[in-house]
């Protein structure tokens, strides 16, 4: 890849902050993209506090946390991308809103360029259909929080070439990540039933939330249950999750719990927020 290009960021949110973090870490320049306002200076906050905590976790010898925010861009004016050399979107998991920023990216992007997204539901044909280069369109899912996961599940559709996913990996090797290459989405097909039976769970009134990611920490060893990762995602974004996942499968499953849908409408959105299924002290 040319690393002399900078690669774009849309949106500034958990993933886009997490995201612009492990590039401007490895070294590259990152122009973060988010014209909702406010949203700048609060990724750039989240970014600042990422970098902190990821000195004291991972206890690299990483750039210092100015030198990193240094490398950074951050602009309402996607026509700033069009030198990049990957854009990776992370805007919200709404279907009209990537159909739209993937149009704007294609028209703006070179046209070598790959467009990524950080979709963990929207199918890859989909967002391909909005641009004239198929074949540089993937879905790069990052899980949260990007700075400390190892591994991204790497998506391609049916058109994308075998160059763009290679590329797509040199670069996540460049950042330190694996990817792993699947034809469709895994993760969140799986976590998200989990997430939404344990919210019918607690609706039932079968157990509260923290019996069930009890059971989940303590009888079955996972590190985290399924409701605490559901505020850990946002449960905003959760929804608009399930909500494309039941329109491409069809799948009754996916319909959103009214549990979920309530904490939503009621701007219970999770960490975020300060109070989802949990509670969580602000800071
Ligand atoms: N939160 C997670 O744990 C997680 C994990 C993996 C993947 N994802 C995926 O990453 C994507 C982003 O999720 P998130 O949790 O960061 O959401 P978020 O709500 O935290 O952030 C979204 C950001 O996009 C911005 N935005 C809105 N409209 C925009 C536009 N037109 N152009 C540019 N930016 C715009 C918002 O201002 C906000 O800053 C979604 O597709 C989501 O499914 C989320």
């Amino acid at each position: 890849m040319n690393a002399a290009r900078p690669i774009g960021v849309i949106g500034a949110g958990t993933m886009g902050a997490g995201v612009a973090q492990c590039l401007a870490e490895a070294g590259h320049e990152v122009i973060v993209v988010d014209p909702v306002p406010g949203a700048l200076g609060a990724g750039r906050e989240r970014l600042r506090e990422g970098l902190r905590l990821g000195k004291q976790l991972r206890r690299l010898p990483s750039a210092a946390p100015q030198d990193a925010l240094a490398h950074v861009r951050w602009t309402e004016e996607v026509t700033e991308l069009s030198d990049a050399e990957f854009v990776i979107e992370c805007a919200p998991e709404r279907l009209a809103l990537k159909d739209k920023i993937f149009g704007e990216l294609d028209v703006v992007c070179r046209p070598d360029a790959v467009l990524t997204s950080c979709t963990s539901t929207v199918p890859v044909e989909r967002l391909a259909a909005n641009t004239r280069r198929p074949k540089r369109v993937l879905a790069t899912h990052f899980m949260n929080p990007a700075p400390l996961k190892r591994s991204v599940e790497v998506v391609r559709g049916p058109l994308t070439s075998d160059d763009t996913v290679d590329r797509t990996l040199e670069m996540l090797a460049g950042i330190g990540k694996l990817g792993i290459v699947v034809g469709d989405f895994v993760a969140n097909r799986v976590v998200l039933l989990a997430v939404n039976e344990a919210a019918h769970v607690v609706q039932a009134r079968t157990a509260d939330p923290s019996t069930v990611d009890k059971i989940f920490q303590e009888c079955l060893g996972h590190a985290m249950g399924p409701l605490a990762t559901a505020d850990l995602i946002g449960l905003d974004t959760v929804l608009d999750s399930l909500v494309v996942l039941q329109e491409y499968t069809d799948d009754p499953r996916f319909a959103p719990s009214r549990l979920l849908a309530d904490l939503v409408c009621a701007g219970h959105l999770g960490r975020k927020t300060g109070r989802g299924f949990h509670s969580y002290p602000t800071r």
